[in-house]
């Protein structure tokens, strides 16, 4: 736990809670009776072996899984006290909540257009405001000084881990509360996943964020909050501290000291 880089947390207030969430996949209970608060400007990992319903959990959290044919949702999933899946309109909770995926995928286009897109789509067409938000998304996610010289270039010139920071710095440019990052970094090497690891401990400030992760040295390294995952059971929660130096259930300790999974 020597690396152990985590601050304080600056709130107590809850920025997204699950309740009593089911997930089923046709007849396939994904997802059991989930109760989860997730504070904001924190980070909370999300564990488990593989197949444990972390990306499904990730994924009911913006409703990307309303295009999953034969995927019902049951029990409630909140924004501020706001049911996403009955209150909100889901453009508005995918601006609200945004997500970074295990492979970046930037948009065939521009450094310059794959951030203004999302700002573009929601109405802003003044090329100084725009210009604004794609130099303060970049700075945001620490890549502005790499590409202010090339803007133009297209985003695919990049490489694996300046594409997943372009990623970021798009998810950021349509100003959202909460992000979500699925193993984004589990597709880069130890320096960009170094760098993005930095750049979570510094967003978190501003954003309430939820990863999930193989790591168990990045889970120590940058969660506050971890939730261990087991066959569709949410198992354990608590302080990452407490998760991995003193857990409470046995499933969740042989899980932490690699015994199984
Ligand atoms: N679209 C789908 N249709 C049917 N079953 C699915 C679908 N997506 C996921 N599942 C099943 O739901 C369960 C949970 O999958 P999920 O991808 O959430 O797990 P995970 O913990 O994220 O796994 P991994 O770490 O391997 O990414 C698995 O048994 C998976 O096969």
């Amino acid at each position: 736990m020597e690396n152990y880089k985590v601050k304080k947390p600056v709130s107590t207030k809850v920025k997204m809670a699950s309740q009593n969430m089911n997930v089923y996949y046709g007849d396939f209970h994904a997802l059991k009776d989930i109760n989860l608060n997730f504070p904001e400007h924190e980070i909370t990992a999300l564990i488990g072996p593989s197949g444990c319903g972390k990306s499904t959990f990730l994924k009911s959290l913006n409703r990307m899984n309303d295009l999953v044919e034969g995927c019902k949702i049951t029990g409630s999933i909140k924004l501020d006290d706001v049911d996403i899946y009955k209150e909100i309109d889901v453009n508005i909770l995918r601006k609200r909540v945004g997500m970074v995926f295990q492979h970046p995928n930037p948009f065939p286009m521009s450094i310059y257009d794959n951030i203004a897109y999302g700002p573009r789509t929601h109405g802003i067409k003044n090329k100084a405001k725009l210009d604004d938000i794609v130099e303060d998304s970049l700075k945001k996610a620490a890549i502005w000084d790499e590409l202010k010289d090339r803007l133009k270039k297209n985003a695919l010139g990049l490489s694996g881990g300046q594409q997943q920071r372009l990623c970021i710095a798009r998810a950021l440019a349509v100003e959202p509360e909460v992000l979500l990052m699925d193993e984004a970094t589990s597709a880069l090497d130890p320096i960009s996943t170094g760098k993005i690891e930095d750049l979570a401990l510094e967003l978190k400030e501003k954003y309430t964020i939820i990863i999930v992760t193989h790591s168990m040295q990045q889970a120590t390294r940058i969660s506050d909050k971890t939730a261990f995952f087991l066959l569709g059971d949410m198992v354990e929660f608590g302080d990452t501290e407490q998760i991995f130096s003193n857990p409470r259930d046995e499933r969740t300790e042989r899980y932490v000291t690699g015994r199984f999974g």
